[in-house]
């Protein structure tokens, strides 16, 4: 069983009078993957934002790897999310100008690591079907390629907390396989993984898949047999 890399305490989140999430605490340990399910509008990219301090929730807290992220400044924050987090978000932006995979480069760059993984990048890249488009920006990629970068860039750096926002749409369900194939290996080289997901092969494949249903969590079910740490 790996250590709890994250944790969210009774978070809530409204915008005005509306309230989004009610009361949200859960546990997501190092070697795991839980996925986030519900129907739309039901809080799941929300919350997953909430969990990558994208977004502030209006009460509660957010523990990384044990540190309560509400009582950073917000470059503290900022540092904490780029040493933690590798983000795969719908609205995640790929910067135009950039190629693939510069834009795959873009977390190295700014660790100053990027000589020693540029071999990996276009790895990751050939590996997602992209080898003839290393060198596209992104408005000359489909979104389902456009994805796939976001990915890559997400898996570069080898992130101990992988945070992916439907990451199986605008796929063919071989490149989506092949996608869940690679959060799954995060997964066992000890990386925390959540997905926020509509696809039951995605949810299948999670230790523990929890359900949304108008911002209040219900437990749907422990997916691997014998696996009892239920949170
Ligand atoms: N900035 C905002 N201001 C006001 N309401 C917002 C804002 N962002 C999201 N909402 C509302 O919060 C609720 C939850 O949105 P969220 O995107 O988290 O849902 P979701 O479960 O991810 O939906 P989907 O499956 O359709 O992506 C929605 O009713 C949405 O309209």
């Amino acid at each position: 069983m790996g250590k709890a890399i994250l944790e969210t305490k009774k978070i809530h989140k409204n915008y005005g009078s509306e309230t989004i999430l009610e009361h949200i605490s859960v546990v997501v340990e190092s070697g795991s993957m839980l996925a986030i399910t519900g129907p739309s509008g039901s809080g799941k990219t929300t919350l997953l934002s909430i969990m990558g301090l994208l977004q502030k929730a209006s009460a509660g807290e957010v523990l990384v790897d044990g540190i309560a992220a509400s009582q950073l400044s917000p470059k503290g924050q900022a540092a904490l999310r780029r040493q933690y987090f590798g983000l795969i978000f719908q609205r995640a932006r790929l910067i135009s100008s950039l190629t693939a995979i510069e834009n795959v480069l873009v977390p190295a760059w700014l660790a100053r690591k990027e000589k020693a993984v540029v071999k990996k990048a276009q790895a990751l890249l050939a590996h997602f079907g992209l080898a003839n488009r290393m060198h596209h920006r992104p408005q000359e990629l489909s979104l389902g390629q456009l994805r796939r970068v976001a990915l890559a860039r997400a898996l570069l750096l080898e992130p101990p907390i992988l945070l992916a926002d439907e990451p199986t749409n605008d796929l063919d369900p071989i490149m989506a396989n092949k996608v869940m194939d690679w959060l799954a290996d995060a997964r066992e080289t000890g990386a925390a993984v959540i997905v926020v997901t509509h696809d039951p092969a995605m949810a299948a494949r999670a230790d523990h898949v929890v359900n949304l249903q108008q911002g209040r969590l219900v437990l749907a079910d422990n997916q691997h047999e014998g696996n009892n740490n239920g949170g």
